[in-house]
């Protein structure tokens, strides 16, 4: 099995994170194939809606793989990863179908700017999530901020930004990032359930709302604003506070 399955169901497709031994942090081969099962849901005429999700009960996504991305030293180095990264989540947020991101566990770093690239979030009932780049001297470096700038109040977005803190689904639905809660037990079938009076829709429908919004957001201005933040955090990505924090994860879990 690879690092990513992919499957349509009732109309849905479904695209897991497979490595939960890894909590289903990103890695490049993760990105190779995000790059091309995105393509191949463009085309498909069966699926009327994404949902990407991760495998095992504990993690959605656990962000980039500090292992593998930790001989990234510079400035340079790093913006090439992030900017490749960032592009594919530009690509989920502009995706033409809707889009949607299942948090079977927890969701930090980048997993949560996965989670928010995406137009719903639904969460297992006290799945934590956070974008808690900052307790590793970055700040996100996929462009996260400037998504969910889009998607909750300014205040609440810079309130979880800036305390670099996890916190329940719960928390999220009160701020509007979750939009419905599932029981661990039938995240599947409960998902379904609250995506089935979209799948009633032609997915022409479904199509044409979600331009409505992508012309409302402005989708030039939203990916210069991406393109400046991953800038940003490559700069950061370059000092010692990160690079010392990366160690410290990397040899607590040795
Ligand atoms: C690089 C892009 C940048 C961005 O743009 O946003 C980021 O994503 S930065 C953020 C990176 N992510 C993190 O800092 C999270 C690190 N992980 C954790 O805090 C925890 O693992 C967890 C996600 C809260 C889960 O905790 P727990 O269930 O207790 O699991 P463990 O910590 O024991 O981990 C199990 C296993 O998985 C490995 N792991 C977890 N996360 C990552 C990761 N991001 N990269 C690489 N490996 C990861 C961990 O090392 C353990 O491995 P083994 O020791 O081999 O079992």
């Amino acid at each position: 099995m690879g690092k990513i399955k992919y499957e349509v169901y009732k109309e849905v497709a479904w695209v897991t994170i497979n490595r939960p031994d890894k909590r289903n942090a990103i890695d490049y081969e993760v990105m190779d194939r995000l790059e091309e099962i995105l393509a191949e849901i463009e085309e498909c005429q069966n699926s009327k809606i994404v949902v990407i999700t991760g495998s095992g009960s504990q993690a959605f996504c656990s962000g980039g793989d500090l292992s593998a991305f930790h001989s990234l030293v510079t400035q340079k180095e790093a913006y090439k990863m992030l900017s490749r990264m960032g592009k594919i989540l530009q690509k989920i947020f502009l995706f033409p179908k809707p889009t949607v991101a299942l948090l079977n566990g927890t969701a930090v770093g980048g997993g949560c700017e996965i989670a928010v690239s995406c137009d719903f979030r639904v969460a297992k009932k006290r799945a934590k999530f956070g974008f808690i780049q900052g307790k590793l001297g970055i700040t996100t470096g996929w462009g996260g901020a400037a998504m969910l700038y889009e998607r909750i109040s300014q205040s609440e977005a810079m309130r979880l930004l800036m305390s670099a803190k996890a916190v329940t689904a719960e928390k999220g639905k009160e701020l509007g990032f979750i939009n419905h809660t599932v029981e661990p037990e039938n995240l599947k079938e409960e998902c379904l359930d609250w995506l089935q009076p979209f799948l009633e829709q032609p997915l022409s429908v479904l199509k044409a709302y979600k331009s409505y919004w992508l012309s409302k957001c402005n989708e030039n201005k939203i990916i210069e604003r991406m393109d400046e933040e991953i800038y940003h955090c490559s700069v950061l990505w370059e000092s010692d506070e990160h690079h010392q924090a990366v160690r410290t994860f990397l040899n607590k879990n040795k």
